[in-house]
């Protein structure tokens, strides 16, 4: 390309292939090109990931089954009311506009137990304890990425987090008839620190960049990854956590699975402090993250607001 010409700017999240990450030149390449989606998008696809791909679709299977069960089956686990709503267990679509998809939530760790999840398909626990237990690995691989990206030694992000992941498995059936709101799940960032998104490859996710919606097609056997809140805070801001939302498609149903990380209730979390020095002070509060978290239970998934709200 002559010189001085601009390069188009690109129309979609990066797809970042992992392969031959071991090689210490890859590596650093790979690590390049996922910082930059981290300041430029928030997000980013994976390829060649090394997760085994029988199992991702074992995964989709079961929870595809599950949505698919009679609503008597499912409301047998039906997550109870509590404030924010962010109780485990199956939730009914909502005809209020906030989160109009049915959706599941659970903890999975070593430390949670089974209460509120789903027992049918029959092979549903076992998936899904192998799934998250892959993504635990997964998750911390990509720490690793993002914290020597930031210039910090590898482990350091690890060392925020917790072993127990939640999981929010989002059920969008078809529909023709978008109003606006209804069927979505309406624009947040993700609370947590990082979030792994597995689809059944039917597109509907939406990320905000300069005020336009662009929405990212799944590449086949890759996962989205995003920035969450907690990641913004612990990079002081040069890790964006975006707003993005999820809309059904027309003709197909969508199945979404999120796998977040994020810290233990009481782990303190802040900018990093091998980040701050006299030119660069830090601009977001340090707070546990079950103040941080407490405050989303009571207001749900509104947008930017709490992230905004830690800054300095
Ligand atoms: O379903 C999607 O495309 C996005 C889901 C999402 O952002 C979430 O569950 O946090
Ligand atoms: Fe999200």
């Amino acid at each position: 390309m002559p010189m001085g010409e601009e390069v188009p700017a690109a129309e979609e999240p990066p797809v970042i292939d992992l392969s031959d990450i071991t090689k210490p030149e890859r590596r650093r390449e790979i690590v390049r090109s996922i910082s930059e989606a981290c300041e430029t998008w928030g997000f980013f696809q994976i390829t060649n990931h090394g997760l085994d791909e029988a199992l991702m679709k074992r995964t989709i299977e079961v929870f595809t089954e599950f949505f698919q069960l009679p609503d008597e089956e499912k409301l047998s686990i039906e997550a109870p009311q509590v404030p924010g709503g962010h109780s485990q267990g199956y939730f009914r679509p909502r005809k209020d506009g906030q989160n109009a998809t049915e959706f599941l939530y659970n903890l999975y760790g070593p430390e949670e137990d089974i209460d509120g999840r789903p027992s049918q398909p029959p092979s549903f626990q076992s998936t899904v304890e192998a799934y998250v237990e892959a993504m635990d690995g997964l998750s911390r691989e990509i720490l690793g990425l993002l914290s020597e990206g930031l210039g910090l030694p590898r482990t350091t992000l690890q060392l925020y987090m917790g072993s127990t992941h939640g999981v929010r498995t989002n059920y969008y059936q078809p529909t023709q008839n978008l109003l606006e709101n209804a069927f979505t799940v309406s624009p947040h960032s993700d609370p947590g620190a990082l979030t792994l998104l597995l689809t059944n490859d039917v597109s509907g996710t939406q990320v905000k960049k300069d005020d336009r919606w662009v929405q990212i097609s799944p590449v086949p056997c890759s996962f989205l990854v995003n920035v969450g809140d907690q990641i913004e805070i612990l990079s002081n801001g040069r890790y964006m956590s975006v707003l993005h939302q999820g809309v059904p498609d027309e003709v197909q149903h969508r199945l979404t699975i999120a796998t977040f990380t994020h810290p233990l209730p009481s782990t303190v979390v802040g900018p990093v402090p091998l980040l701050l020095d006299k030119s660069h002070p830090p601009l977001y509060k340090t707070q546990t993250y079950s103040s941080y978290f407490g405050t989303f239970l009571t207001k749900g998934l509104v947008g930017r607001s709490l992230i905004e709200e830690a800054k300095i």
